[in-house]
């Protein structure tokens, strides 16, 4: 069984390879369909599935994961937002979240205007390649929590949701509507 990410960024392969250390990890570059800056939990989401979509092979035992980033406001607080999809390799889909944080009213207006959180985080905080190392998440957490640790939890998340379903098909095999599995994606 091998996984395949659907992304060439270091922060998401080395959460992935943290969190499922015995399998052979690999990162390849695919769209996300959705916008460079996502804007919404709704519209991230949406590109954690399609990346990870695109990364599994139904004819193969490799599996698919996306995560993506993006922003998404609660009122009118912007945060930083982040989600991951697993697709197995017979089409199931476990999606989770990540940790949330507030993003100041500077890098809401630079957004807005169109500029890419990656671009922005690196002018505001005078670095290189911000996205590929602590991430926003780092920078506004006082390195307290770096933008891998954000994506190992939640890959840890489709994990555990992996294996309890899988298990769950294992023990009751024909009752998959009566252990209220997740609802599948229709794509
Ligand atoms: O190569 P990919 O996998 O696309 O990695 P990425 O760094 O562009 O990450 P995403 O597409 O998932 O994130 C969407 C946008 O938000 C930016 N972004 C998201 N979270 C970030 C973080 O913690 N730090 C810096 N930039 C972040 C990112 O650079 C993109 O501009
Ligand atoms: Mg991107």
């Amino acid at each position: 069984m091998t996984i395949s990410v659907g992304s060439k960024n270091p922060t998401k392969i080395e959460a992935v390879k943290e969190v499922f250390p015995k399998k052979r990890v690999t990162g390849v570059e695919v769209p996300s369909n959705v916008s460079d800056q996502p804007f919404s939990d709704k519209e991230t989401r949406k590109g954690a599935i399609n990346r990870a979509f695109q990364c599994v092979n139904f004819n193969l035992s490799t599996i698919g994961i996306g995560l993506e980033g993006g922003v998404m406001y609660v009122d009118n607080q912007l945060y930083l937002c982040n989600w991951g999809a697993l697709v197995t390799n017979t089409g199931e889909v476990y999606t989770a979240s990540g940790a949330r944080i507030m993003l100041p009213k500077a890098i809401d207006e630079q957004l807005r205007n169109g500029m890419e959180l990656g671009d922005v985080m690196d002018r505001y905080a005078m670095k290189e390649e911000v996205r590929k190392k602590e991430g926003a998440i780092g920078i506004f957490t006082n390195d307290l929590i770096s933008r891998q640790e954000m994506f190992a939890h939640v890959v840890k998340l489709l994990r555990g949701q992996w294996e309890f379903w899988e298990e769950q098909k294992r023990k009751r095999p024909f009752s998959n509507v009566q252990t209220g599995a997740p609802r599948n994606e229709i794509r």
